[in-house]
């Protein structure tokens, strides 16, 4: 069948990021689903035959490593998540790299944080090493690196990974595949849920219950974390296929299969800025005085000491806070630079007497404007 309509920026696109689930990699016995990878592999290789470039975020790890451990479910703790992904991953990797040889493709492993995507060196290195592969011939495959993210930093899901990375490479096209073809909208399991089939912007969504993982357990975003995905996916301008594993080779192909989310217009915003808007919740709240708010939500200004009035919550410096008017209206979110128990001594006071009576390093602003995010009745501001 050929791409008709919308679907046709999906079978046009030049590069490519598809997301697989744990719950497509695993066996109803919890070992990992070798035929899905050489189903999946030989997708991958007719679409970089045909001139696409291919780059993969895979689950699985923790799922992977299950068995070898002898561990029966998916574990509730951190540790043993870490340990599982880290037998996981190696024999993910191995699975993959067989099964891509097979077509004469070479599999690149690329382990992310989020403080990977989220710092500038970092973010620049993990984008060059891509560009670099992609150049190469070889085909990433990237996960989160599990056994060093901490709770705080964690994605837990690659859902929303796989959005920022589609952001990160200039994908043109982001395809998720799962266990379920496509949004529902109610629970997928019941007779009358009827599939969505396209998805124009936030109204499209309305009324939607968005579950929790279904099935054996081994994903762990469930719908909500697909649609976030797909919020940031198609507000970076990238639009989005949901749909099962089996039909990986139709979505990319432009066929109606699954949900398809179409992309936004406009400016294609900073990584950091699509992370604060979309994935991330405030850690706690600095919260302002009026003309603060009015500088920052309409002058577009960096957060000074002189216009906080009270902060709320345990945060440190580096952490996504929200900030506040004094009647708890929630104005914006952005990465702070000091920790919750350093801001009372500062506040109200100005930047030039805080590096007066303190130094140097106190003419640093609460939040910066490029660390913001400017809401709209509880959502980010397109
Ligand atoms: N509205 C919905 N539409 C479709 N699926 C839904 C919905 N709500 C919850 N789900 C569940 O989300 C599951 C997919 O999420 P998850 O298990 O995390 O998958 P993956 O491992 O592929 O990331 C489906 O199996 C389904 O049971
Ligand atoms: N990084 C983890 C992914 C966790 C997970 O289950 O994600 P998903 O199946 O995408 O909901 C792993 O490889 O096990």
């Amino acid at each position: 069948m050929r791409a008709e309509g919308e679907r046709a920026a999906v079978a046009t696109a030049r590069r490519v990021v598809v997301k697989v689930g744990s719950s497509s990699l695993t066996t109803a016995a919890g070992h990992i689903d070798t035929d899905r990878i050489a189903a999946l592999s030989e997708v991958v290789a007719r679409r970089q035959a045909a001139g696409v470039e291919m780059v993969l975020v895979s689950s699985g790890a923790v799922a992977a490593g299950l068995s070898p451990l002898h561990l029966a479910a998916r574990p509730q703790d951190l540790a043993t998540q870490q340990a599982a992904a880290s037998v996981g991953q190696g024999l993910l990797v191995a699975h993959y790299t067989a099964a891509l040889a097979r077509h004469g493709l070479t599999a690149a492993q690329i382990l992310l944080t989020v403080d990977d995507l989220m710092r500038r060196a970092q973010y620049r290195n993990a984008q060059r090493t891509l560009a670099r592969l992609l150049d190469l011939g070889a085909i990433p495959i990237v996960n989160e690196n599990d056994t060093v993210a901490t709770h705080e930093i964690r994605f837990g899901d690659n859902d929303r990974l796989a959005a920022l990375v589609a952001h990160l490479v200039r994908a043109e096209a982001l395809v998720l595949l799962s266990d379920v073809d496509g949004l529902y909208d109610g629970d997928p399991a019941r007779a009358q849920a009827q599939r969505v089939v396209t998805v124009r912007g936030e109204e499209d969504l309305a009324g939607i219950s968005l579950g929790s993982s279904g099935g054996r357990g081994v994903g762990t975003g469930g719908m909500v974390t697909k649609v976030d995905s797909a919020r940031i996916a198609t507000s970076a301008g990238v639009p989005v296929v949901l749909t099962h594993a089996d039909h990986a080779r139709a979505a990319l192909g432009g066929e109606p299969v699954g949900t398809y989310f179409m992309a936004g217009e406009g400016r294609r915003p900073g990584t950091r800025q699509l992370w604060l808007a979309h994935a991330t919740t405030g850690r706690g709240r600095v919260v302002l005085d009026p003309g603060a708010v009015r500088a920052v939500v309409e002058g577009s200004a960096s957060l000074l000491p002189a216009g906080v009035v009270k902060v709320e919550g345990d945060f440190v410096a580096g952490d996504p806070v929200d900030l506040s008017d004094e009647t708890g209206t929630v104005w914006a979110r952005g990465l702070v630079n000091y920790d919750a128990l350093e801001i009372p001594e500062l506040m109200g006071r100005s930047t030039r007497w805080l590096a007066r009576e303190r130094g140097p390093a106190y003419e640093r602003e609460v939040v910066h404007r490029d660390d913001l995010v400017i809401f709209r009745d509880g959502r980010p501001r397109p």
